[in-house]
């Protein structure tokens, strides 16, 4: 028999952690005269360079763990050799490598793994490739395909990717890694469930009317360094909460194998019963954006680092559990584990050595504090059993408190052999055991689960903590169906801080980004029921931050009668209204369609950009007919209120710094940044009643500095916002804020 093992990405960080010590480990185990290996590290870099790099990560990083393994660690490094694959062409000589050597020894039995530790953007291309070129369907051929997290980005990218997959290998042959679900402790929850014979007590109490709660957790000291592109796009609910801690409350809650009923199908259906989370808070460890080096500023400021989600189950046996998921960089400890806490409504009237406290089955996946992943029980079992890989005479002395008891309170077991990870799962894949590995049929299910969060966070600033959570401001406590966090930040900035009334010579509103949202929202509506039945023109800006105020408004227009009320736009960008980039998408959907808001369509005047021929056609003059409609509308030209945004650049509308738009005369003029954009010009601007500026978030600190340091005529579009006899309003949050005063 032999195993051919081709892996991409073979000089990555991955690679040289985990991967080439796995492959190690698997030579190590199966090599003998009846079963030989060859190895082709993969990559798009020349042979030469690549070759060197490749060399030194063998010799380094492959670590001998036993006795007398220095000659097998020689010969499998001889078995690993360079192979470039940046083309079609170099995929096919692979393929006719792979071919050759088949044809030299006649093998009973080949196995093909080929392992992708490369970017998801290019699965399906290499995906393609492999197929193509390096895919046989000879009977003796066991081809398989290694894939590392993430599966898409969300429920529509992840049935795009399964698709893609399907079209070139059958799902058998598809191994989707999830790491965790190689932790020597995680693999051990059902076999630990499954001695129920042994512990039938213990499984007769894992439901509703014995479980006061089940968390799930994943705490890390790191940071974000080194992976901003990728963290910038995913935060930690897709990066952790969507997969790793899923798959291990699976594991914990699932039904077992019964009545010929197998373990993926018993998942798929246990997901099925996953509700939407109920509640989620989301933070952000203080350094991410500068740490983030201002990369694309506006989307890092709403990347969630922290993250507590509340879930349910919604069958007989889980429903009313709580769920907690709980994960986060940056934190005060690097820990991960999944704790069942039995309910205690035992009354002892005498002798009550553990009167209040919880019975506990912990998984400790890993670290916390303590020498080795074990899995714990509380003593108030009389007997517990341990699955055959675990041993229970350990002699572990643990001194402090763990999981708020004793460690003597605990009956413990530690993994024999403490295989990392990605070793077993390399075993895993060697052997076609595809229960360790994500099965294609369940990963929907679990997007769809996260859909509305993700959307969610997407909009909301998450609470700033300080690295280590210094302060506890991430505590939070269970409230109904809400989580919600214990300190309120808001009344501790009141009192402890400095709280200025003015900036730059202007009145300003500030508070935590929810309330001040509120804040702004409350003075667009008084002003507008101030007004009467008289028209009330009001022009709002684009961008990621007026979205919570659309909703807010939204909440509080609810069935009010706004006859009166006129709706226009401070910019947009030159892009169909369906596009997420359209300003007036975002207010259509968080605000105009609410069924509540009665806004006569009359009344609601969108910027004219989707033009026949294409969007902002300069033949069709949009920007002239809204000038136009502005002058036929609006008494002296004087918008009532107009909400202002304000760019890291100093940008606001689509006025761009040292631009020549920012001495136009005309109202309405075309620009261009990335994109054509329609936008107001100060003129207009100027002339309002009242000018609310909406700035929320920690990348906005540094502009504010450069505000206060410069003279208006630098350039800066915002500085340039001066109403001639109107109102100016500053809404900062606390996070922008608080930062410009230290
Ligand atoms: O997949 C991931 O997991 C790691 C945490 O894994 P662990 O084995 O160190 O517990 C996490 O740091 C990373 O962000 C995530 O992509």
């Amino acid at each position: 028999e032999h195993t051919d093992i081709i892996l991409l990405g073979s000089t990555g960080d991955l690679a040289q952690k985990y991967l080439w010590q796995g492959f190690f480990n698997l030579y190590e185990k199966h090599s003998s005269d009846h079963h030989t290996f060859t190895f082709y590290g993969c990559g798009r870099s020349p042979k030469h360079s690549a070759t060197e790099k490749l060399n030194k990560i063998l010799d380094k990083n492959v670590i001998c763990e036993k006795k007398n393994c220095v000659d097998q660690k020689k010969k499998f490094v001889s078995l690993v050799s360079y192979f470039q694959l940046a083309s079609e062409i170099d995929f096919k000589n692979l393929g006719q490598l792979l071919k050759n050597s088949r044809s030299v020894t006649k093998y009973e039995a080949i196995t093909v793994i080929f392992y992708l530790s490369i970017p998801p953007e290019f699965y399906t291309r290499t995906a393609e490739n492999i197929h193509k070129f390096c895919y046989s369907v000879e009977e003796n051929i066991n081809f398989r395909i290694v894939f590392e997290k993430p599966f898409g980005y969300d429920t529509n990218s992840a049935i795009q990717l399964q698709t893609n997959l399907e079209k070139y290998f059958k799902e058998d042959e598809i191994y989707r890694i999830d790491h965790y679900l190689g932790k020597s402790v995680v693999r051990e929850i059902l076999p630990f469930r499954f001695v129920r014979q042994l512990n039938p007590e213990i499984e007769k109490l894992l439901n509703n009317k014995h479980v006061e709660r089940i968390e799930v957790v994943l705490k890390e000291t790191v940071d974000c360094k080194g992976r901003f592109s990728y963290y910038n796009n995913n935060g930690v609910i897709r990066d952790v909460l969507q997969n790793h801690l899923m798959e291990v409350l699976l594991l914990v809650t699932m039904e077992l194998e019964e009545n010929g009923v197998k373990i993926p199908q018993q998942k798929q259906n246990l997901l099925k019963n996953i509700e939407t989370p109920l509640s989620v808070l989301i933070g952000q460890y203080e350094d991410y954006l500068d740490q983030s080096n201002d990369e694309a500023p506006d989307l890092a400021e709403f990347v969630p680092t922290f993250a507590a989600a509340l879930l349910s189950i919604e069958s007989p046996k889980w429903h009313g559990v709580p769920i907690i998921f709980v994960s986060g960089k940056s934190l005060n400890e690097r820990t991960s584990y999944a704790r069942v806490i039995f309910k205690n409504n035992i009354f002892c009237v005498s002798n009550c050595p553990n009167m209040n406290q919880n019975q506990q089955i912990i998984f400790h996946i890993g670290h916390g504090g303590l020498p080795s992943p074990m899995i714990l029980v509380s003593k108030y079992f009389k007997t517990v059993e341990f699955p055959q890989g675990f041993n229970t005479e350990h002699n572990l002395e643990i001194k402090k408190q763990i999981y708020g008891k004793d460690f003597s309170e605990f009956f413990s077991a530690v993994p024999i052999n403490d295989i990392d990870a990605y070793s077993s799962l390399i075993q895993d894949a060697f052997n076609g055991r595809k229960e360790s590995f994500i099965d294609g049929s369940h990963l929907v299910d679990s997007w769809k689960i996260w859909e509305d969060i993700l959307k969610y966070s997407t909009e909301r600033i998450p609470r700033i903590y300080e690295n280590g959570d210094e302060h506890n401001v991430l505590d939070f406590k269970i409230f109904g169906s809400s989580l919600e966090y214990v300190k309120n930040i808001e009344k501790e900035d009141a009192s402890d801080s400095f709280s200025p009334n003015s900036f730059l010579g202007r009145k300003l509103v500030t508070a935590e980004s929810e309330t001040l949202y509120k804040a702004l929202a409350t003075d667009i509506v008084s002003k507008i029921s101030q007004q009467n039945t008289q028209k009330f023109h009001i022009a709002f800006s684009g961008g990621k931050s007026p979205i919570r105020l659309f909703q807010i408004l939204a909440a509080l227009l609810s069935d009010v009668s706004l006859n009166h009320v006129h709706i226009w736009q401070v910019d947009e960008r030159c892009v169909s209204r369906e596009s997420e980039d359209s300003n007036f998408h975002h207010l259509l959907k968080n605000f105009l369609s609410n069924g509540h808001i009665s806004i006569p369509d009359d009344n609601i005047h969108p910027m004219p950009v989707s033009q026949i021929k294409r969007n902002c056609d300069l033949e069709s003059k949009g920007n002239t007919i809204y000038e136009q409609s502005i002058k036929n509308h609006i008494a002296n030209k004087q918008f009532d209120y107009i909400v202002l945004g304000l760019g890291a650049d100093g940008h606001t509308a689509s006025l761009f710094p040292n631009e020549p738009t920012l001495s136009l005369k005309s109202y309405v003029a075309m620009t261009w940044k990335s994109v054509f954009r329609m936008t107001l010009t100060l003129p207009v601007i100027n002339r309002a009643k009242q000018i609310s500026v909406l700035v929320t978030g920690k990348a906005k600190r540094k502009i504010l500095k450069t505000l206060e340091k410069s003279d208006p005529g630098s350039g800066l579009p915002i500085l340039r916002v001066n109403p001639t006899d109107g109102e100016m309003t500053w809404y900062i949050d606390s996070n922008a804020l608080s930062l410009t005063l230290n």
